[in-house]
């Protein structure tokens, strides 16, 4: 007789310990059924890993699923589980029904993840049970702490369970313990239990493994001849021994009162199922786990090989209870000879919960790669080639956050990853795409299409306007909507130029400020408000107005008081830089006509390709995070971003993010952000590039510089988006990589510290200015043709050192040569920004970069106090400041203040500055006199002349 077969005769089941789909489906199952008698399949993540990640079984299926809808890598790999389990299932029901529910159960494991989570192994073994929807289904528990009263719980809802990773007799108690009262309190509620089932599966092979590897080293260093043989023939028993005494347990155990009255009630004893029953000692025969370990109501579920071999030349008998007390005595000699089988056990199930979970990452990291495929161009594509020492270095790092899972503990918030301040508190931007009230913003935008406004222009700074100035930039315009404008800005000729641009009696203002006590918005917000009521009177202004602002800030009082149309909220767990995608983005996106749905839809993919089932070496975010702090640690920390001329406006809002988020207790990224691409040569080695268009842009003489980039030995990153449509997908990723790569960094990427210093002074100085009329008085370092020069004493006194004496090219000279090697030239002007100026800074800016080789700015204050600042004054000190103040012509007041718009400016740079040189940073500071343009043709050539 097949011995296999035979095993029925002494009343043990087999099981199989694989799947897979083909498996089933081409009838390999049933035939294993009819001809061995197999009674149930028992999977695990390790066996999915192999049937799922290491095949393309199951492509096709992936497709399909896809097809109707992406979906997130645990619920794809799920979807598919559930499927080969429901398969699996019918094919056993015949047998489940004939032995009239005492076998033929399929078994799911919850994630591996969960194990040290007692709600959440509950939460996933509820779902599972539903979803799989068969009566002989048994969902897989691990026994650890954890595990326990979540088992006990789950047979009280009457959930049939088997217990995973159990190797010792000790806890196999409690796991019986936590079986029996499980069942009590299911018929304490009037359940039947006749139709739970249960198996508290024994681990065998993996005990002789770790018991044989401390018996090998403890025979290596015995001397004696006789204390080496009794060591020796303890090897290859311990497992078996510990299987049998586990069993008298369970004889024990199901007999007696307490067992007896729930078995007339109905219910089955929980049997002992020999897992792990693989042989994995070559010296040891290949059927030792099943031979050893045969016995009434036992179940053995065994690998395909075990099965094939015992079919080949396994020998049946009774065998799990001959010699006990030999049982007995092997575990005593173990205890005798130092080894501890507890501390073993205890172990094992630590390893096998890693085991399990490192199965579980290479499998979400197949099943990661195959949706990335099947979505194609769904997901914007990422290359990195970042050289060989950068390279290796991300791989490691890569593998140590998949060993000590720090992506999933970033979406389960942890504050650990960073710095364990508080950024559990700033990480809402995680899911502020996926809990959007799309129907709310279609509905806003319906309403602001009815009102017929010609534009619509975002009043705020930092995070409340950059994402919405590439929303602006980005999108054409729609017909019928409003065009999207940003104002960011104090200086007097821009706030103009902005009121003569629009038309003022049909355009919507957007207020936005998180905290609303931002003084440029709300200082903005009091001109436009007038001018508005000027237009369409005091009553009906408030009307064109909209705030959004968290809740409870004074921007939100100040909406109810002036009656504007609608307050949206923003999310408190959101700063204001990772805000794009929550109100703060999605207001102005609707305003415009920008097609929200669509736009979230998009940057889901790519929040579900960041996520935390997704391992890092799979997921996009992490890799770019990983990459940029890594090459940061090694130098590279100029993030140089170009953006293609269809994102153009992307670097700007990257930038804040990257800067903000990094640039703080002396360390951090400094973005570069609008340098034209140069030839390598140009270029110091302290860069990092990252090159973001669309399919449609390819720029073959781009892209040849980018290789030669490449080649040069700069670390490159190539972003290529679908179409604008994609840009949501970019701010996600920008998002997840800064937060990864402030870890990296060791900073906490949420907070701002040295913003805050520059606020204060600029809060000190209007404050005098309300009092007396004017500014502090100050004193010009030198007086030359049209300009002023101003620095601190010592700044002064080094560049005198340096040469600087009467005249404006020499202190540029000067202050130019301070800055050598890894150091960046950063250029701050607190002037209008047009055209004009921004071409007039990127002509000094490339000049510098080309002759010196050096990362440049070229930033406009006060915007980039929200932006970049924080990295000036806190990151790294490598930047070289030439900050520009003009006077302003033409300034304008602000309504119900005495400090204009000039003079607010004004304020800024000079607490801006104060704070760069109160921190000893390399600054001067040249205040051009007159004519703007002029005044910067003059920096322009003493810039010149300084580098030539
Ligand atoms: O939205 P708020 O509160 O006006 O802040 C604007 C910007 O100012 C900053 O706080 C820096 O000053 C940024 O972080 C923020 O994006
Ligand atoms: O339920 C089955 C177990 O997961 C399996 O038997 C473990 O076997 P292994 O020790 O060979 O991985």
């Amino acid at each position: 007789m097949n011995p296999v077969k035979a095993l029925e005769n002494h009343r043990q089941a087999v099981w199989l310990d694989f799947l897979a789909r083909g498996f089933v489906a081409n009838g390999d199952l049933k035939r294993l059924i009819e001809t061995d008698g197999v009674k149930g399949v028992t999977s695990n993540p390790s066996i999915f890993e192999k049937a799922i990640g290491s095949s393309d079984e199951y492509d096709g299926a992936i497709g399909q699923a896809l097809k109707k809808g992406d979906r997130s890598v645990a619920d794809l790999f799920e979807h598919l589980a559930v499927e080969d389990i429901q398969h699996a299932a019918d094919v056993l029901r015949p047998v489940y029904d004939k032995s009239h529910g005492g076998d033929g159960f399929v078994s799911l494991e919850v994630s591996p993840y969960l194990a040290m989570d007692t709600k959440g192994t509950i939460a996933e073994a509820e779902r599972l049970w539903k979803d799989v929807h068969r009566k002989n289904l048994m969902v897989k528990v691990p026994a650890t702490p954890e595990g326990l009263p979540a088992i006990e719980y789950l047979i009280g809802e009457g959930i049939s369970i088997n217990i995973t990773l159990l190797f010792s007799q000790q806890v196999y108690r409690q796991v019986a313990e936590a079986y029996l009262k499980g069942l009590e309190k299911y018929v304490a509620k009037g359940g039947d239990p006749s139709h739970i089932a249960s198996v508290a599966s024994f681990f065998v092979s993996r005990i002789d493994s770790a018991v044989d590897k401390q018996l090998d080293e403890k025979i290596a260093k015995a001397n004696d001849p006789h204390e080496k043989e009794r060591l020796a023939a303890l090897k290859g028993k311990v497992a078996i021994a510990n299987a049998k005494l586990a069993y008298q347990d369970y004889k024990r155990l199901f007999s007696g009162a307490r067992w007896d009255k729930l078995k007339a009630k109905g219910a089955k004893p929980q049997r002992l199922l020999w897992a792990s029953t693989g042989t994995k000692n070559k010296d040891y025969s290949d059927v030792l786990y099943v031979e050893e370990l045969i016995g009434p109501d036992t179940v053995n579920t065994v690998p395909p090989a075990t099965l094939d071999a015992f079919r080949d030349h396994g020998k049946v008998r009774d065998s799990l209870e001959e010699n006990v007390d030999d049982a007995r005595h092997v575990l005593e000699e173990l205890e005798k000879s130092g080894i501890s089988l507890d501390a073993i056990t205890e172990e094992l199930v630590k390893d096998g919960v890693k085991l399990f979970a490192d199965a579980a990452d290479k499998l979400y990291g197949a099943v990661a790669h195959k949706r990335a495929t099947s979505l194609g161009g769904g997901i914007d594509h990422q290359k990195l080639a970042l050289g060989a020492t950068i390279g290796k270095a991300v791989e490691k790092s890569a593998e140590e956050w998949r060993a000590s899972a720090k992506i999933r503990r970033l979406w389960q918030k942890d504050k650990s990853i960073w710095t364990g301040d508080d950024e559990n508190k700033w990480l809402g931007w995680l899911t502020s795409a996926a809990s959007a009230d799309v129907a709310d913003y279609e509905d806003f935008a319906q309403r602001v299409k009815w009102q017929n406004f010609t534009d619509a222009v975002v009043l705020g700074m930092g995070g409340s306007s950059l994402g919405p100035e590439v929303l602006a930039q980005t999108f054409p315009h729609r017909t019928g909507f409003p065009r999207l404008h940003v104002l960011d800005s104090t200086d007097p000729a821009q706030v103009r130029a902005m009121e003569e641009y629009v038309d003022i009696s049909r355009t919507l203002f957007i207020v936005s400020s998180k905290s609303g006590g931002t003084t440029e918005p709300n200082v903005m917000k009091d001109y436009f408000f007038d001018r508005v009521a000027k237009a369409i009177g005091k009553e009906l202004a408030g009307h064109r107005f909209i705030a959004v602002t968290d809740p409870g800030s004074s921007l939100q009082k100040v909406a109810i008081k002036q009656g504007f149309a609608r307050i949206f909220y923003g999310d408190p767990a959101i700063g204001g830089r990772y805000s794009v995608l929550s109100p703060f983005g999605l207001v102005p996106a609707a305003a415009a006509g920008i097609d929200v749905r669509s736009l979230l839809g998009h940057t889901l993919a790519m929040v579900r390709s960041c996520g935390a089932d997704v391992p890092p070496q799979e997921n996009p975010g992490v890799q770019l995070g990983l990459a940029m702090g890594i090459a940061g640690l090694d130098g590279r920390d100029k993030v140089t971003i170009f953006s293609s001329p269809d994102v153009a406006d992307f670097g700007a809002w990257a930038e804040q993010l990257i800067a903000e988020s990094t640039g703080k207790d002396g360390k951090g990224l400094t973005p570069i952000e609008g340098e034209t691409i140069g030839d390598a040569a140009v270029y110091g080695n302290d860069r990092f590039f990252i090159d973001l268009r669309t399919e449609g842009e390819h720029d073959a003489a781009h892209e040849a510089k980018l290789a030669a980039l490449e080649a040069a030995g700069h670390p490159v990153v190539r972003i290529v988006m679908k179409s604008i449509d994609h840009i949501g997908q970019e701010f996600f990723r920008f998002e997840i990589a800064t937060a990864v790569a402030g870890s990296i960094l060791g900073i906490n990427p949420f907070n701002q510290p040295d913003v805050e210093a520059a606020k204060i002074k600029t809060r000190e100085l209007t404050a005098a200015f309300e009092k007396t009329g004017s500014l502090p008085a100050e004193q010009p370092v030198v007086s030359a043709d049209g300009v002023d020069l101003y620095t601190d004493a010592q700044n002064a006194e080094d560049l005198r050192k340096a040469g600087a004496n009467g005249d404006l090219n020499s202190w540029i000279k000067a202050h130019l040569s301070r800055s050598g090697r890894g150091d960046y030239v950063a250029l701050l002007a607190y002037i209008e920004r047009d055209g004009d100026t921004i071409d007039a800074m990127q002509a000094m800016r490339l000049k510098v970069r080309d002759a010196k080789h050096l990362a440049t700015c070229a930033e406009f204050g006060p915007r980039f106090l929200h932006s970049t600042g924080q990295a000036y004054k806190g990151g790294p000190d490598s930047g070289v400041f030439l900050q520009v103040t003009t006077d302003d012509g033409h300034d304008l007041a602000v309504p119900g203040q005495k400090a204009s718009f000039g003079v607010i400016k004004a304020a800024q740079a000079r607490g801006d500055f104060d704070v760069l040189t109160e921190r000893g940073r390399r600054a001067l500071r040249v205040h051009l006199k007159g004519d703007l343009a002029s005044g910067l043709a003059a920096l322009d050539a003493a810039i010149s002349a300084a580098l030539n």
